[in-house]
């Protein structure tokens, strides 16, 4: 049996509300629940409506669902993108990004670091880049995007949409919706869900760009283009059978977010990344593997842990704890941390604590 706390990044701890909903969710049919149901359009609109309140998303952003991030990187692609994306590749998941774009037969361009580094705004985009394509939160090195190099990229690259990527940071940050188009993630990560619902956040610009490439005979997919997606999240549905139980699951747990208050999900997430960062600086074999601070993420944080990987994931798990393994090449040398909000302070001090003893 794996460990009672889970720390890897995705799919990570349930939050801690989910084992009830999902009871009551049984309790009320809600898994057979037709989705051109009135209840099930309260549903839809309870999710949409609570994500809304708890991110402060702005009016002319409509929220629609996919069946996770990958498959909003490729609807991205296909309704925002005739020819031109570039992208800010620094971990496997940006990477992935551009890969995509390739794939499907666009003219991608990157700008690429090292695992583990950032960027700053300075970089020169080319002419006629349609789409700039950001990570907010690279799960696969820790290393999160300051919001003034968005919106350094924004002003100076006014023409172009800008769409950011934030699976593994949401709903931590307190972004400025304005300064970008499009945003999304997956409910695996920091809203503490089981797998299978992306959630894909778009602005008018966008709904505008799908159609002009729709206009110009350019192929934007079927059910889940932009056009598709909107006109149904009008009336409070998809265009499929979509994951009704992932849904309901989102409304409730977000709804419990709101309760708990996010400033108040936003002071302990920090609290966590401190003292997590503060014991792997102090640590005499451990560091963090994102150097510079301003690229610390505070929601997945990386430790460079060497040789005694295999000896401190041992420790961990016999105190009740399961780290995430380092990604792709670090698999063996590194160790991840999620910091969501399901993630209790009591929690990330017994792992501080039990790091200490190695
Ligand atoms: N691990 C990916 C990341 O952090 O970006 C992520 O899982 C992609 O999302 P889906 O697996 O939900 O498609
Ligand atoms: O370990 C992770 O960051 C998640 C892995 C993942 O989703 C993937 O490899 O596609």
């Amino acid at each position: 049996m794996r460990p009672k706390i889970n720390f890897t990044p995705g799919p990570s701890q349930l939050y801690f509300t989910v084992e009830d909903h999902v009871r009551t969710a049984f309790r009320e049919g809600i898994p057979t629940l037709s989705h051109r149901s009135k209840q099930f359009e309260a549903i839809y609109r309870k999710s949409v409506d609570g994500l809304r309140t708890l991110l402060d998303i702005p009016e002319n952003y409509t929220l629609v669902f996919t069946g996770s991030a990958n498959e909003i990187w490729e609807r991205i692609i296909q309704n925002l993108v005739e020819e031109k994306s570039f992208h800010l590749v620094n971990g496997s998941f940006s990477k992935r990004f551009f890969e995509i774009a390739q794939q499907l037969n666009k003219k991608p361009e990157k700008i690429e670091v090292a695992m583990g580094k950032g960027f700053d705004a300075s970089m020169a985009i080319p002419a006629g880049t349609e789409l700039i394509a950001v990570t907010h939160n690279e799960t696969s090195s820790g290393v999160s995007l300051p919001m003034e190099v968005i919106a350094g990229l924004r002003a100076k690259n006014p023409g172009a949409l800008l769409t950011v990527d934030a699976v593994s940071s949401l709903p931590y940050p307190a972004f400025d919706y304005t300064q970008f188009d499009s945003v999304f993630f997956s409910v695996q990560k920091g809203f503490g869900l089981p797998a299978g619902l992306g959630v894909w956040l778009i602005n008018d610009a966008c709904v505008a760009k799908a159609e002009q490439l729709l206009a110009k005979g350019i192929s934007i997919g079927s059910y889940h283009s932009i056009p598709s997606l909107y006109s149904h999240a009008l009336k409070h549905q998809n265009p499929e059978t979509p994951n009704v139980l992932g849904i309901y699951l989102l409304a409730q747990v977000v709804e419990d977010m709101v309760r708990r208050g996010i400033q108040n999900i936003r002071k302990e997430t920090e609290y966590k990344a401190a003292i997590l960062y503060k014991a792997l600086h102090d640590h005499g074999l451990i560091n963090p593997f994102v150097q510079e601070k301003v690229n610390q993420s505070n929601t997945v944080i990386v430790a460079e842990c060497g040789e005694h990987t295999e000896k401190i994931t041992k420790l961990l798990v016999e105190n009740g704890m399961q780290p995430g393994d380092g990604y792709g090449a670090f698999k063996k040398t590194q160790l991840r941390f999620a910091n969501f909000p399901t993630h209790s302070k009591e929690q990330y001090e017994l792992l501080v604590d039990t790091l200490a003893k190695v």
